[in-house]
């Protein structure tokens, strides 16, 4: 499937890092730890990531560490970051969200 490979402009950025301040840009990626109210609950939001993921054929780096879940995402095709890593960063919090909220 061919994807848009247009880089995000630095002020798409910015404006997606003040709106989400729990992301940061690191090493050409923009990562996010989430601390889950539990173990299990983590395991259930990385499944809810996994699902958005496979269906927006983007799939970030997943590091489970207890309640402690990072992910990490660039647009590997683009070399950079593109409006698909901030649209699924963007969805992961929603999908956080939901999870805190049924814990
Ligand atoms: C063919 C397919 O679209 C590509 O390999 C996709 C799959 N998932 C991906 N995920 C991420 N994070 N970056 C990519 O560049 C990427 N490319």
């Amino acid at each position: 499937m061919a994807h848009d490979r247009t880089l995000l402009a630095p002020e798409a950025l910015q404006s997606f890092l003040t709106q989400h301040p729990d992301w940061k840009h690191e090493g050409g990626m923009i990562r996010r730890t989430y601390e889950a109210p539990s173990f299990l609950a983590g395991i259930a939001f990385v499944e809810k990531v996994a699902q958005a993921a496979e269906k927006a054929d983007h799939h970030p780096d997943i590091d489970i560490r207890w309640r402690k879940v990072t992910l990490a995402l660039v647009t590997h095709d683009a070399g950079g970051l593109t409006f698909r890593d901030t649209a699924l960063a963007a969805d992961a919090d929603r999908l956080f969200a939901e999870v805190v909220r049924a814990r």
